[in-house]
């Protein structure tokens, strides 16, 4: 398949340090692709360079009609908004500012809620939500736009187990029918469920399907951690 997105050659600059240095990747349509590094290696950096809200330094990026799903922390969940308001604030770009949505915008948002299995819930305010339903109205609120890929940043922090295998299960069928890009610092599950894995710390270091990926040194450079890593051993490389 064909790439829904590409970055070639790009260094992104923040605050006077260098971020990201001439990262080259890519995400085809139909994958499930992990972008994995520690804390700092450029995770988040690296999607929002992709979808344009970062001057480049270097390099150029190419996407296709994206979906993100920003880190949950981010959003204002105090707001009295209900749930759908939330998702439909996602296509405030596509109504028009000020604009009334139409039939086809609420449409869009029902379908979405549906889809992540919140439909019930529609005009529940957003701050009585969990923290998984919360994590579901994101998502909902970015596959209103129908995207072609969608830009997970760690959507699995503090969710428990069954709320993780809910959206797990979600993704993956997600990224069957369009494509995912997921940042998360949850390695076994990442290996255990993406189709490839995209080690980066501000450059990539490698990428490849969980299975090819059995060299230890690879892992060490990635993470910077030692040889007699826990979390290496419990990886299995
Ligand atoms: N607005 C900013 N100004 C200056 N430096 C920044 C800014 N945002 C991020 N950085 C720096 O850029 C680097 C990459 O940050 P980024 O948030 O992309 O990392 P990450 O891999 O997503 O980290 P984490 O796993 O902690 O979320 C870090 O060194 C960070 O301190």
């Amino acid at each position: 398949m064909s790439p829904v997105l590409e970055l070639s050659g790009v260094t992104v600059r923040l605050g006077g340090r260098v971020a990201l240095e001439d990262v080259t990747m890519s995400v085809a349509g139909g994958e499930f692709a992990a972008l994995l590094g520690p804390n700092g290696a450029g995770k988040t950096t690296l999607l929002r360079a992709a979808l344009g809200l970062l001057p480049l330094a270097g390099g150029r990026t190419t996407i296709t009609n994206p979906g993100y799903v920003p880190q949950r922390h981010e959003f204002a969940w105090d707001f009295p908004a209900s749930v759908q308001d939330v998702v439909l604030s996602g296509l405030v770009r596509r109504i028009g500012l000020f604009r009334r949505p139409r039939v086809a915008h609420w449409t869009a948002v029902w379908d979405a809620l549906d889809r992540v299995r919140l439909a019930d819930l529609r005009t529940r305010p957003v701050g009585e939500l969990s923290g998984g339903q919360r994590q579901r109205v994101l998502v909902a609120r970015a596959l209103a736009l129908d995207p072609a890929v969608l830009l997970l940043d760690e959507p699995f922090t503090g969710l428990d187990m069954p709320s993780q295998e809910v959206l797990t299960e979600l993704f993956t069928t997600i990224a069957r029918e369009r494509a995912v890009l997921m940042a998360t610092h949850d390695l076994a599950a990442a290996a255990y469920t993406c189709d490839r894995l995209i080690l980066i710390n501000r450059t990539v270091v490698a990428a490849a399907p969980p299975g090819d990926l059995r060299d230890r040194e690879v892992w060490m450079r990635a993470f910077q951690v030692g040889a007699e890593s826990h979390l290496l051993k419990a990886l299995g490389v």
